[in-house]
């Protein structure tokens, strides 16, 4: 059996990860080995088979695994990876974070949408398989048909991101400011012959003060937004915005760039991701040829007609959260011309935008 490393299991994005193995039993196919940054000769979940947890800074250690798969971040990836390489370890290295993703040898893995590529990276000796941004693979899951028919000229990308591709602490603290605000009118709301624009202002004193719980996000969230996420590049683009382009193009393969751009906004949703796309098609496509096309993207697809009630019910983070589903609806054409269509796309962050395909990818691995 394949000796596997598992390191950041108990992190969010790890614990999604186990959590999908174990549903699956990927477990009865490999020998799990699990490693820690901070609780060497701990107790290891019951698939170590009773190994301790062994060191993740531990070079040889690491240099007996087969695979490793690390949902512990960029700042471990960017410390470990290297040294393991140059010390001649020739494994397979599977990660969820962003380090790796556009270096030459590293194939973004998203197999629904780039089987072909996968494959034929393994069979050129390709050792490295990084999960791509959460944004772009709910994107290309959703509307992975679309591209694979070469019908999208370009794709304006406006995304609404859950608090979860902050981290866990982000999650917490959007919970924690939704009650803060609660708290600061309850009395008011309370009495139904309250002035609702005195709770209004209430409300808006409270979320603007020093006291508003904001240490992770850096700003309110829980009834506001915040137009940004990550870095700044000097071309006025966010890091999160300059990925679009950059990872759908990577992932796809493509020979000539296919333009995504847009705006990345974090929202007040727990783990789901949402994109309102308007895309530039090659050519007049009819609605029903783009949802069959849609549709034939992948299993996952759950299309969704560009109806009031069901848009309201279905495209929601609220009906897809925990699921593997990729709600897309609302496609429409819009009044820019036959050739312009609206489209909505919302996943799970932290299943098909995390955790799911660094899975699937070791099932390719072994061949099963
Ligand atoms: N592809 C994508 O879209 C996404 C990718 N990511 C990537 O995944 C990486 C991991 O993210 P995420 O899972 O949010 O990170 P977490 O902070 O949840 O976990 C990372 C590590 O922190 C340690 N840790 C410390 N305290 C705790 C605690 N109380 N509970 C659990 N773990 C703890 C654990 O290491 P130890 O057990 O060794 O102490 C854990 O493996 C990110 O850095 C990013 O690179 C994240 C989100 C989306
Ligand atoms: N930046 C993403 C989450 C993430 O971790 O992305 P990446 O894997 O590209 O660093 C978000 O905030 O929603």
């Amino acid at each position: 059996m394949m000796k596997v490393g598992l390191i950041g299991w108990r992190g969010m994005v790890g614990s999604v990860l186990m959590q999908r193995m174990r549903e699956e039993r990927d477990f009865d196919l490999i020998e799990a080995v699990f490693f820690t940054t901070s609780n060497v000769g701990g107790a290891a979940p019951s698939e170590g088979r009773g190994v301790p947890l062994k060191d993740a800074f531990d070079l040889s250690a690491l240099m007996a695994m087969e695979t490793i798969i690390s949902c512990q971040g960029g700042d471990y990836t960017t410390e470990i990876f290297p040294k393991l390489r140059a010390a001649g370890w020739s494994g397979y290295w599977i990660d969820a974070a962003s380090t790796l993703r556009m270096e030459d040898d590293a194939v973004i893995v998203l197999d629904p949408v780039n089987l072909d590529l996968i494959k034929a990276n393994i069979a050129n000796g390709g050792k490295n398989f990084i999960g791509g941004n959460c944004t772009n693979s709910i994107l290309l899951m959703g509307l992975g048909g679309l591209f694979r028919a070469g019908v999208v000229e370009w794709v304006s990308s406006m995304t609404y991101q859950a608090a979860s591709g902050a981290g866990a602490q982000n999650m917490r603290e959007l919970l924690n400011q939704m009650g803060a605000a609660h708290a600061s009118v309850a009395d008011l709301l309370a009495d139904s012959k309250s002035a609702i624009l005195e709770i209004d202002r209430k409300l808006a004193e409270t979320m603007r003060s020093a006291e508003f719980p904001t240490e992770h996000f850096g700003a309110p969230l829980a009834g506001s937004l915040i137009p940004w996420i990550d870095k700044a590049l000097d071309n006025g683009q966010s890091k999160e915005e300059w990925k679009g382009q950059a990872e759908v193009n990577k992932i796809l393969g493509t020979s000539a760039t296919i333009p995504v751009d847009g705006l990345c906004v974090r929202i007040g949703a727990m783990r789901c991701h949402s994109l309102a796309l308007t895309l530039k098609l090659k050519r007049d496509l009819p609605l029903s040829e783009i949802e069959a096309l849609i549709k034939s993207g992948n299993p996952w697809v759950k299309f969704v007609a560009n109806d009031r009630a069901l848009s309201v019910k279905e495209l929601t983070p609220t009906a897809v959260t925990g699921k593997l589903d990729i709600a897309v609806g609302r496609v429409r054409k819009l009044n820019m011309g036959p050739e312009y269509m609206s489209a909505f796309v919302c996943g799970d962050q932290l299943l098909w935008g995390a955790a799911e395909p660094l899975r699937r990818t070791l099932r390719i691995l072994l061949g099963k």
